[in-house]
């Protein structure tokens, strides 16, 4: 079974019909003002809606609900405070939305149900919420099916892969990257992302 291939933080439409291009399974939209790869114009990822990923870091479930309404977005990947996160997944689910729930590798997490896990950095390792480029020590896996997330790229991707816990290689399904892919801020690589996709989609299923 091929693995899949996340790339995220996609703010253009010409990046993103690069990603799609080269074969990336899901291409993912970051809103958050304060991030690099802000994407300021969310109407390009309509483009892309079988495969789009709206990356959003909300204080209420509800109003990354809406933004993933007004755009038609399936596909979120939620990041909520502490006191939301039960109730604001579950009311996206509810809503039919499909749940890559951000799963960042540090103790005491409640395991919630999700569609699928982003096993990534914790915010306490790197300081920034989601896209860093930090590795992390793949300590805490998710409670199911995830993508391996933490700076990666394409010459990345194996030895992370072989670096799992036993118990967590058969729950890996693919690999999301950021800023590992980058040119600019902002900006992919068009080269790196091809590798990173290539490489990816080579690997087989541990
Ligand atoms: O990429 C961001 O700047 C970002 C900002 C706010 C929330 C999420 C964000 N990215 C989420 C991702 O899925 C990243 O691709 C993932 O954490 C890996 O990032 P990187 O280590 O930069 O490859």
């Amino acid at each position: 079974m091929s693995l899949l291939a996340k790339v995220c933080g996609l703010t253009t439409a010409e990046d993103a019909a690069f990603a799609a291009d080269q074969g990336a399974d899901l291409l993912g939209f970051v809103a958050h003002p304060p991030s690099p790869r802000h994407c300021v114009d969310l109407a390009v990822a309509e483009a892309h809606l079988d495969r789009a990923v709206l990356v959003s870091v909300a204080e209420r479930a509800e109003d990354l609900l809406e933004v993933a309404r007004r755009h038609g977005f399936r596909r979120v990947q939620p990041y909520l405070p502490a006191a939301e996160r039960e109730c604001g997944v579950a009311l996206l689910r509810e809503a039919g939305l499909f749940v890559l729930l951000p799963w960042p590798d540090e103790p005491g997490q409640a395991a919630l149900p999700a569609d699928l896990y982003l096993w990534e950095a914790s915010p306490a390792q790197t300081g920034v919420v989601g896209g860093s480029g930090q590795g992390h020590g793949m300590a805490f896996p998710p409670p199911g099916p995830f993508l391996l997330a933490g700076g990666l790229d394409g010459a990345s991707l194996a030895p992370r892969a072989a670096a799992l816990p036993p118990s967590a290689g058969p729950q890996l399904r693919g690999f999301d990257a950021a800023s590992r892919l980058e040119s600019a801020p902002g900006r992919k690589d068009a080269a790196k992302v091809g590798a990173f996709i290539a490489a990816a989609h080579h690997l087989e299923h541990p």
